[in-house]
């Protein structure tokens, strides 16, 4: 069987006398679009950090293609082909959309120190970035000031930041919050097309999202996982009904 991805083992993290983490398991194959999902406060988020790299677990282990990278710097973790996107919007507005993508490019490169040097101009970065914004549709929009992008297009534009660290996974921390319905329907295309050429785990809230997308599904209450398989499944599990009973109906 091919090495997963990512691999949690035994993942625990406390703040204070409150189990955010509580011994976390978690598996993604190669390829794989692996939603998870939790009411507010299970502790998504403070996974992910850990995932990445910003926060250190107490306890357990976190395995990126095999290898255990726990103690690594989120930097290291970067390189390593572990991206992750921001609930926050982290483009510089002033800069083009190509811009920002270029200056990631740059960031990555063998020569990062050559950072600033008009990184839209350099052709080693430049075909890198337009691939990149062709792959989320944001080729037209290539010029647009980061800032001037609608909220939806900046989530692509964070995407294609991304793609240029050539993931073998992506975090996606809530991608669709905040963007309207419409917006909404083509970030789901988008992470449709880019399905199967890296992992993915897709935090999200909104349910016809991870339905529509997810291979898998991981459900997380009270920093521990109560469920985890094929959608159909999680959907139909009575523990997870009971959890999301009066948020989902
Ligand atoms: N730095 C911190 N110090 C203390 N408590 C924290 C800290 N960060 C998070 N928490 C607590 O940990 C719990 C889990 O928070 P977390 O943000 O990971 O949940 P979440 O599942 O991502 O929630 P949401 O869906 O609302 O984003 C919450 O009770 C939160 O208040």
């Amino acid at each position: 069987m091919a090495e997963p991805a990512l691999a949690l083992k035994g993942l625990a993290k406390s703040f204070g006398a409150l189990k955010v983490t509580n011994g976390v398991d978690l598996s993604i194959a190669p390829g794989e679009l692996h939603a998870l999902i939790g009411p507010n406060g299970a502790g998504k988020t403070t996974l992910v950090h850990q995932i990445s790299g910003t926060l250190k677990p107490d306890a357990g282990a976190i395995l990126f293609g095999g290898q255990d990278i726990t103690r690594l710097s989120p930097q290291a973790r970067a390189r390593a082909g572990l991206a992750r996107t921001f609930q926050i919007t982290s483009t510089i507005p002033s800069l083009s959309a190509l811009e920002n993508v270029a200056l990631g490019v740059q960031a990555h490169s063998a020569h990062p120190l050559s950072l600033f040097r008009d990184a839209a101009s350099d052709e080693a970065l430049n075909t890198p970035a337009w691939e990149a914004l062709e792959a989320v549709g944001l080729a037209e929009r290539a010029h647009a000031p980061a800032g001037s992008l609608s909220h939806g297009e900046k989530r692509a534009l964070e995407i294609a930041m991304a793609l240029t660290l050539q993931p073998k996974l992506i975090l996606l921390d809530e991608p669709l919050a905040g963007v309207g319905h419409e917006e909404g329907e083509r970030l789901i295309g988008l992470l449709n097309s880019l399905k199967g050429r890296f992992a993915m785990l897709l935090v999200e809230h909104d349910m016809s999202a991870v339905f529509a997308l997810a291979d898998r599904v991981t459900v997380l209450v009270y920093g521990g996982v109560i469920a985890s398989g094929a959608p159909a499944a999680v959907r139909a599990d009575p523990a997870v009904r009971q959890a999301y009973l009066g948020e989902e109906g």
